[in-house]
């Protein structure tokens, strides 16, 4: 019996490889034929994305704002959920819950809440949203325009839209100045969302050939109250006569003022008003702590000073202003080494230094920001624990502005504002209006460190820090001059000569249009030709005065505006009234910063290797020496203490001792 009978016979098995063979080949001409039925049957994907899109759309008048706590609780894209998740924005705010719902449902909205309460997302998601729902691709061009005050924002607001948004295929583009207009005009057509600065978009829509809105979708405003105090109202009718009637226009604030309305009646169609914080107690963040302390403008510098060595481990931002006093505070306060590093943002920076400085200053734990209002609206700096106006803010709304840059999304921060005894009653009283809760605290003396010898022996061997400090002199007076609220800020009544001598000069400094002030009959009752008696004129200027040097600026501005002859960055100082004339001169902080490496370089005990004398050398003051750090902890719980009990000892407005003490 050979092997071929036994496997022919009726019970034998088959053959296991030639039965595996053919099992394959009938699988593989099976499974190829449902591949081809599979291909017929399979739709493009833009279809199937369609599909998903007329599915969310249907949920849009299902939304109920009472239901969301989350994003994924609205029906967006898998791609922006994905990109929300991924940035770790789960739970809605406030403002995300009330206007994201409406917007998506393609309403105009005005949103105000207050500051870092979240406005950002609440109208980027709606924007990625907008051009997803239409399956907007690069060939569409423009479908989205958001307009941001100043560049530091707009920059801002693109890093968030490229964190949330990175999971679609939309280009975006940051237009802001900076660059040469050629550069940016070469790049701008290809942008579908594009973030951009009033004025250097403008500029664009007359210069850019090729540049052109007619696709546009939808319009975002961001901080649309400081857009108009900074004098863009004229610049934003242009532009928003450049685009289409047919769009979605979303329009926020922190702040609802009438000129606020007044441009979403221009820009708005039948908008849906979101003031989430309307009946809101009060108007700044329940987490924020706001106090106040009263001053005399010669003792201001000591107290920073003061402030900051009881601050060493805080992240704290300082406001000035102007631009010149940040300027020669910063060198001064560089030089003092107070044991915490410094950095100065404000306008007259080049921009990519003042990227730079946001940048750093977002990365350090413990650093101080010299800034002027620049930094005041909308900038999102993580983790600050403290904002104090070194000067008084122009107004109510600005004061908010500033305070918000700490306290943000649930987290806590402490403001402290600075009021000179003539600023008091009537900033207080407006803060109380605008349901600002302010408490006055008083000032340790003891904590007090007098700084006024250590700046006349600065200025007395550094010719350009005298120069600055002479700048800074005038600059601050014509600040408190150009302000419109007489009833918080009279020039009149400042210790001139002292407040010179606080900041380290010999002698007060001339300032014309103080000379040419007292000239002016002061407090005299004058007797026109008609023998009437006319009201006495002040040492500062009358509200129409002040009015009609604003228009003259704005006017300026727009008509070089108009003309392109006006870089961006000048209009605020136009704006403010600050002159050509005054023109800054070369940034050099860099070199300050060297300088500064280079003394620390001097004290071999602090620089225990090169790789850490390289990391000090990066900073401008970075903990010179072990002892401040030692003794922060206890200058910190100090300063908390005498505040939170409300005994900071000696009342400065009885005790004019210390006044005497400073400007002696
Ligand atoms: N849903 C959220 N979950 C977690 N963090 C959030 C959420 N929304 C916003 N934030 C964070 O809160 C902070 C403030 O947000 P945002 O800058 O948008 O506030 P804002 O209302 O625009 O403030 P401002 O009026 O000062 O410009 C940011 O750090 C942001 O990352």
């Amino acid at each position: 019996m050979g092997k071929t009978s036994a496997s022919q016979g009726p019970g034998a098995r088959p053959d296991p490889v030639r039965s595996f063979n053919r099992w394959k080949k009938k699988h593989s001409h099976k499974q190829s034929q449902k591949n081809q039925l599979r291909k017929q049957l399979k739709k493009p994907e833009w279809q199937v994305e369609r599909e998903v899109i007329s599915r969310l759309m249907q949920n849009y008048e299902k939304i109920n704002v009472n239901e969301i706590t989350r994003f994924s609780d609205f029906p967006l894209s898998k791609k922006t959920l994905k990109g929300l998740q991924e940035a770790q924005y789960r739970l809605v705010t406030e403002i995300q819950k009330q206007t994201i719902g409406l917007a998506l449902q393609g309403k105009d909205v005005l949103g105000a809440a207050k500051t870092g309460s979240g406005k950002t997302l609440a109208f980027l998601v709606p924007v990625l949203e907008g051009l997803y729902r239409l399956q907007w691709t690069s060939t569409d061009g423009l479908g989205v325009l958001i307009i941001s005050p100043t560049r530091e924002l707009a920059y801002q607001t693109f890093e968030v839209l490229r964190k949330v948004g990175k999971n679609h295929d939309f280009s975006a583009g940051l237009i802001i100045g900076g660059k040469d207009l050629k550069h940016e005009a070469e790049r701008i057509n290809n942008i579908n969302i594009l973030v951009c600065t009033p004025g250097r978009l403008l500029q664009h829509m007359d210069e850019t050939i090729c540049f052109h809105a007619t696709n546009l979708q939808m319009l975002v405003l961001d901080e649309a109250d400081r857009i108009l105090d900074m004098g863009f109202a004229d610049t934003m009718n242009a532009i928003i006569e450049n685009l289409p009637k047919k769009r979605q226009t979303l329009l926020f604030s922190a702040t609802q003022t009438k000129s606020v309305k007044d441009l979403a009646r221009l820009s708005l169609k039948n908008p849906e008003y979101v003031w989430v914080h309307e009946k809101a107690k009060y108007s700044t963040p329940a987490t924020l702590e706001q106090n106040y302390i009263v001053c005399e403008l010669p003792q201001k510098i000591s107290v920073l000073y003061s402030f900051l060595r009881s601050h060493l481990k805080k992240k704290s931002i300082i406001f000035f202003s102007s631009c010149k006093e940040v300027q020669y505070l910063y060198r001064v306060f560089c030089r003092l080494r107070p044991g915490i590093s410094i950095l100065a943002l404000h306008g007259r920076q080049q921009q990519m230094r003042r990227m730079e400085v946001y940048n750093e200053f977002v990365r350090k734990k413990a650093a101080v920001l010299f800034a002027t209002d620049l930094a005041a609206r909308g900038l999102d700096f993580p983790a600050v624990n403290w904002v104090l106006q070194f000067d008084c803010p122009e107004d109510a709304n600005t004061y908010i502005h500033r305070a918000g840059r700490t306290a943000r999304y649930k987290e806590d921060g402490e403001a402290l504002l600075i009021l000179l005894p003539s600023e008091e009653k009537g900033m207080v009283q407006q803060l109380l209006q605008k349901k600002v809760p302010v408490k006055e605290i008083k000032i340790n003396p003891e904590k007090l460190t007098d700084v006024q010898k250590k700046l006349e022996s600065f200025l007395a061997q550094d010719q350009d820090l005298k120069e600055r400090a002479q700048r800074c002199f005038v600059s601050y007076i014509r600040s408190v001059y150009l302000m419109k609220d007489k009833e918080v800020f009279d020039v009149s009544k400042l210790p001139i000569p002292e407040y010179a001598l606080s900041l380290g000069l010999a002698v007060a400094p001339r300032v014309r249009f103080l000379q040419r002030m007292q000239k002016q009959p002061n407090k005299e009752l004058v007797v026109s030709q008609d023998n009437k008696v006319i009201e006495p004129r002040t040492l500062s200027l009358t509200n129409d005065e002040v009015e009609e040097f604003r228009a003259y600026f704005n006017e300026k501005m727009s008509i070089l505006h108009k003309s392109g002859k006006i870089a961006e960055g000048t209009e605020y100082r136009l704006a403010r009234g600050i002159s050509d004339e005054e023109e800054e001169e070369k940034e050099c902080e860099e070199e300050m910063e060297e300088k500064l490496g280079k003394t620390k370089g001097s004290q071999p005990q602090s620089v225990p290797s090169n790789t850490e004398s390289q990391k000090n050398r990066e900073v401008p003051v970075q903990f010179l020496d072990r002892d401040d750090d030692e003794e922060d902890d206890g200058l910190n719980a100090d300063f908390l203490k005498v505040k939170r009990h409300n005994v900071f000892g000696l009342d400065l407005k009885e005790n004019k001792t210390l006044q005497v003490g400073f400007v002696s």
